[in-house]
């Protein structure tokens, strides 16, 4: 939600490196697409590393099925930030952030919050360490104990992690509500007295009571209608200015990732395919999925009204506990090649900041560090670069 500084080093060779792809028609000379953007720099919040994160099904007779529902990812958070976490239902990223969170044990990989490693702490010392991680869910119905009064709901993680006395905690209390626009008098209603926007706004007061430094929110405006979606989308971009919050965004709805976030990282199938920053990342997509999966995007800038052809993508996602070799994605993508059906792409930098993990920008004979752009014209696509042109 800050826009982290940029590191000022040099834009990524166009000859030699890997490139972003174009959208839908090819680069003119004016539009040389976005500048390189690193990552932020300085020190991760939250540093996630080759996280693993299996589920076992066991039936009578037969051996383990296991579904690697996040399968070796790693990205990191930069403080003030919002990192969008994006792809179709089932890809891994509510597994993601209930692994970071340990809600779900990762089998292995590394989750570190201000330098301090989560993954095998004791539950004893993992306890305050989850203070400063907290998690906003979709329904906010279900969040909030309807039996508790708003005053005791927000104030029981201020219990457990801070020492208060009555007289404080009440004091806390309307403060948080203050800070979520609402009445520090409400503290004596119940959830049922509430409207929907209202409770998720008492859910994000619960969230941040005990002073957290991210907020997980996983699908949190989701079941929101427009307005009042637009008004919780308002309050989290205040709350990051005010105390500084950074965030994991978790949603469908991919015009609200756009809006909210400054980096976006895109799943597919248990892994990260693409991320970068937000802008690059909507306007030059590198990975064909990511294509796909923003083509259905409302493109709201004029500058960038280029006829975005709607890419359907065929099929449903392979089944996770049987992925396909090579690129998880090459059953449904319109470029595959046979390097896609066997090889595994490795994540690479790409024009505009950030990594894409797909052959189109690594390896083929044809392609090779050259430029590269995707074509869609009706049903012909092609893929484009200064020395060779593949028609899928
Ligand atoms: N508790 C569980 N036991 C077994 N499999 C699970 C469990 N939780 C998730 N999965 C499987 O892990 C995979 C990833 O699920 P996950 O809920 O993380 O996806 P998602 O991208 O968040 O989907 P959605 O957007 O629909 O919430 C799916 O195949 C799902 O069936």
């Amino acid at each position: 939600m800050s826009h982290p500084a940029s590191e000022a080093s040099p834009a990524p060779d166009a000859s030699t490196s890997p490139v972003g792809a174009e959208g839908s028609v090819p680069a003119t000379a004016q539009d040389a697409g976005p500048v390189a953007q690193p990552e932020p720099s300085g020190p991760a919040l939250l540093e996630v590393k080759d996280l693993l994160v299996t589920f076992g099904r066991k039936k009578a007779f037969r051996p383990l099925v296991e579904t690697r529902a996040v399968d070796g990812i790693s990205f990191n958070l930069y403080q003030g930030e919002t990192l969008g976490l994006v792809g179709e239902s089932g890809c891994g990223k509510s597994t993601t952030a209930r692994g970071v969170m340990r809600l779900v044990e990762p089998k292995s990989g590394s989750v570190k919050l201000n330098g301090k490693e989560l993954l095998g702490l004791p539950i004893k010392e993992l306890r305050p360490a989850r203070k400063d991680i907290q998690m906003v869910f979709q329904d906010p119905y279900s969040s909030l104990d309807p039996s508790m009064l708003v005053r005791e709901s927000i104030g029981e993680p201020l219990d457990v992690h801070m020492k208060m006395n009555r007289q404080q905690k009440t004091e806390r209390v309307a403060e948080l509500l203050r800070l979520v626009g609402l009445p520090p008098d409400y503290m004596v209603r119940y959830p049922h007295e509430f409207s929907g926007g209202q409770r998720q706004r008492l859910t994000i007061a619960r969230a941040i009571a005990a002073d957290p430094k991210i907020l997980v929110l996983d699908e949190a405006v989701s079941a929101l209608d427009v307005s009042t979606q637009n008004q919780v989308i308002d309050l989290l971009e205040e709350l990051s200015q005010k105390i500084g919050l950074t965030y994991l965004f978790i949603a469908h709805d991919l015009s609200v990732v756009r809006h909210i976030s400054d980096r976006v990282a895109v799943m597919y199938l248990g892994q990260i395919v693409e991320h970068g920053p937000t802008k690059a990342v909507f306007d030059e997509p590198a990975h064909p999925y990511t294509e796909a999966l923003l083509s259905a995007v409302p493109i709201p800038s004029p500058k960038t009204q280029r006829s975005r052809e709607r890419i359907v993508l065929a099929g449903d996602p392979p089944d996770p506990s049987r992925v396909p070799p090579g690129c998880r994605f090459h059953t449904r993508c319109a470029y595959a090649m046979d390097i896609c059906r066997t090889v595994m792409p490795q994540p690479t930098p790409k024009v505009g900041g950030g990594e894409v993990a797909c052959h189109l920008h690594t390896s083929g004979p044809m392609l090779q560090g050259r430029s590269l752009r995707i074509i869609s014209t009706g049903s012909t696509r092609t893929i484009e670069n200064d020395a060779a042109q593949v028609v899928a």
